[in-house]
């Protein structure tokens, strides 16, 4: 058994000029205030000799009457007494009121626990839920009352030094990694641990997994982030959408109030005059000078206009705005490119391909043959229903698209499909005389066709005899339903052929893709759940950057090593330099993102820590609302400064 130490541990408040305007609040009589002891370690082994008041075997101080002369963790906790610390919402303004793109974002929405954390200030002894300790804490020496009058610090009651190692260990206890379970060590006591009751997380503590039915057997450590599928999509989006390959030679700097023009699609083909629109249609990635996005901006060479009003449908299709079409922003003719051009621009959607260079390229149909098998029905009733969506909407809009052709429907997700081109042949083929019913039929029509060459890759369009064989092999590779939607869109134009009955005959297909994208929505939504925690634990990271090792404020060098940053400077050595018993850096992860995550949580958590001094001389039980009271106080100091600077 270790022997109490000689030189008992000083808890040292550092330097700290900032005076307190609380009042001080009168100290208890030390026999009627509870042992630190018995509330940290579950027992005192000093207790003949220890002045402090202890408990009667069995009885648990925290749960005791409120009569029972129990010290209260408020009444002798960090924030308690001599605290400078400023509410936010008494110091300065409040930090969800700051808008503008200075750090003011950092001021994220205060999370405020609506569960047990909100009656924790008027309850009278909240349990702390600082976890296991080990045999060492049994060992550790006692606490020796406090000798002289440090307003603040001295609150705390004296334990031992404890190694960065042990804090790690024993008092945050768990990481994700190994699970919320608790196994006692070997050897210790069973009155040394908290109840289980007492020892799970806090409620307040945000970072869940994901939804059960959406993970199952994956990496508790891949909860914590995007999944690396997910993640590499939206990277190469990004790419798609800002790298610049070098390709742009030859190119104007500007066409209209678009920059950067770098082209799309297969360079060999670009030129070349396009089958749907009989002229040539290279299509380009360009940046707005007037708002900065990325556009996708397809030309036109050698247009010429010939009537003022081809323009006007192009203010129509302007207006729609839908899932699975591609957004037409504007379109105008230029000189830019040295000759007569009209330029029609789009939505970009980096990374997208064409139905046509997915599924209906000479490699795709040559190794579906060869495996003998067709497209899945699943993925052609997806397109059907999201082409059919959008073809109501243009149709109802009193427009056709007129260019639903496989190349012309662009792939710009998981199953997502869009059309693209739209508003084109409307200006390059303006005609008044021809009703838009027609141009309607011709939708279904195409629709149709397009269909079929899915499920039937043999499939010519406009041979009648091919159309047969396809819908034969459709009833046999495929459902009736299909077969019976592909014969109606193919079958003569009439009245009563419209868009309505695509939709009444693709029916209940209808309720399978909702089904799978709410699946989907539910699983992006999870995915953001964990992304919102990482941001909270990102600000609040920029926060204690702006606030640690700060060489000087207004004047003072010592500024973010004394006071309050005092305290966050051994937060951050509590969070981020944490050694094992051998001295080696415990670089665990999930202790930061756990720890991290309860402070941001934690304007009224309870919750304790310990605090050890680089030199192990002192120590600070704090709990993680006195830590944010800390962080928030110092932030806004250094944040109104700036502001002043600013005036
Ligand atoms: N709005 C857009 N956003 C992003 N990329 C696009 C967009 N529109 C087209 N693209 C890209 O440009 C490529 C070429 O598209 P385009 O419509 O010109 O196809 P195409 O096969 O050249 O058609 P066609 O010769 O029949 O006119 C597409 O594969 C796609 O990668």
């Amino acid at each position: 058994m270790a022997a109490p130490r000689a030189n008992a541990i000083q808890i040292v408040r550092p330097p700290d000029n900032v005076k307190t305007d609380l009042p001080e609040k009168p100290k208890k009589d030390a026999t009627q205030r509870l042992c630190r002891n018995v509330l940290i370690y579950g027992t005192c082994r000093f207790e003949q000799s220890c002045p402090y008041y202890h408990p009667p075997p069995g009885t648990d101080p925290l749960t005791a009457p409120s009569t029972a002369p129990v010290a209260s963790p408020t009444k002798t906790s960090l924030s308690a007494h001599a605290t400078p610390f400023a509410s936010p919402e008494t110091k300065g303004p409040s930090l969800s009121t700051i808008s503008g793109l200075g750090a003011e974002h950092l001021a994220a929405p205060v999370f405020v626990p609506k569960t047990a954390m909100s009656d924790t200030s008027s309850s009278p002894a909240p349990l702390p839920s600082t976890t296991p300790v080990s045999t060492e804490w049994a060992n550790a020496a006692p606490f020796s009352p406090p000798s002289d009058g440090m307003p603040s610090m001295q609150q705390h009651q004296q334990h031992p030094p404890l190694p960065q190692h042990q804090q790690h260990q024993h008092q945050h206890g768990i990481g994700y990694d190994e699970g919320l379970g608790f196994e006692p060590q070997s050897g210790m006591e069973g009155s040394m641990f908290m109840p289980p009751a007492q020892r799970r997380l806090p409620e307040y503590h945000m970072y869940t997994g994901p939804l059960p039915h959406l993970a199952p057997g994956r990496q508790p450590m891949h909860s914590f982030f995007i999944p690396d599928d997910t993640r590499r999509m939206i990277h190469s989006r990004q790419e798609a959408t800002f790298a610049n390959p070098g390709i742009s030679q030859g190119l104007p700097a500007e066409v209209h109030v678009y920059h950067s023009l770098v082209p799309l699609g297969n360079p060999a083909t670009m030129n070349n005059v396009s089958r749907m629109f009989h002229h040539p249609g290279p299509v380009y990635r360009a940046t707005s000078t007037v708002d900065g996005n990325v556009y996708c901006l397809r030309r036109l060479e050698g247009y010429k206009l010939s009537n003022e009003n081809a323009f006007a449908a192009v203010e129509t299709w302007r207006q729609i705005r839908h899932a699975n079409i591609v957004g037409l922003r504007e379109a105008f003719t230029t000189k830019a490119f040295n000759d007569n051009s009209m330029v029609m621009v789009y939505d970009f959607h980096p990374e997208s391909t064409t139905i046509a260079e997915e599924w209906l390229n000479p490699d795709a149909i040559a190794h579906r043959r060869q495996a003998g098998v067709p497209i899945p029905e699943r993925i052609v009733w997806s397109y059907v229903i999201q082409i059919a969506n959008a073809l109501k909407a243009v149709h109802t809009a009193g427009l056709a698209v007129r260019c639903l052709d496989a190349n012309k429907i662009l792939i710009t997700g998981k199953n997502r499909v869009r059309i693209n081109g739209v508003g084109i042949l409307d200006v390059l083929s303006f005609d008044k005389k021809t009703p838009m019913g027609l141009y309607q039929q011709e939708d279904l029509l195409n629709f149709g066709q397009l269909v079929m060459s899915l499920c039937a890759d043999f499939f010519q369009p406009g041979h009648a005899q091919s159309v047969a064989q396809g819908l034969e092999y459709i009833g046999r590779a495929y459902s009736l339903d299909l077969k019976n939607l592909v014969g109606y869109l193919l079958g003569k134009p009439t009245a009563l052929k419209t868009i309505d009955e695509v939709l009444r005959l693709a029916g209940p297909r209808i309720l399978n893709e909702l089904d799978a994208l709410q699946a989907y929505n539910d699983t992006l939504e999870s995915e953001l759940g964990a992304e919102v925690e990482n941001g909270r634990v990102a600000r609040m990271l920029i926060k204690l950057g702006f606030i640690n090792e700060r060489p000087e404020f207004e004047m003072d060098p010592q500024w973010s090593e004394s006071g309050d940053r005092y305290v966050l400077k051994l937060f951050r050595d509590y969070v981020f330099h944490q050694v094992s018993p051998d001295g080696k850096p415990v670089v665990d992860l999930s202790h930061v993102l756990t720890v991290l995550n309860k402070l941001d949580a934690g304007a009224r958590s309870r919750e304790k820590i310990m605090l050890v001094s680089r030199d192990s001389q002192s120590c600070l039980v704090v709990e993680y609302r006195d830590i944010y009271k800390c962080i928030e106080s110092a932030y806004n100091e250094l944040r109104n400064a700036g502001k002043a600077m600013r005036r």
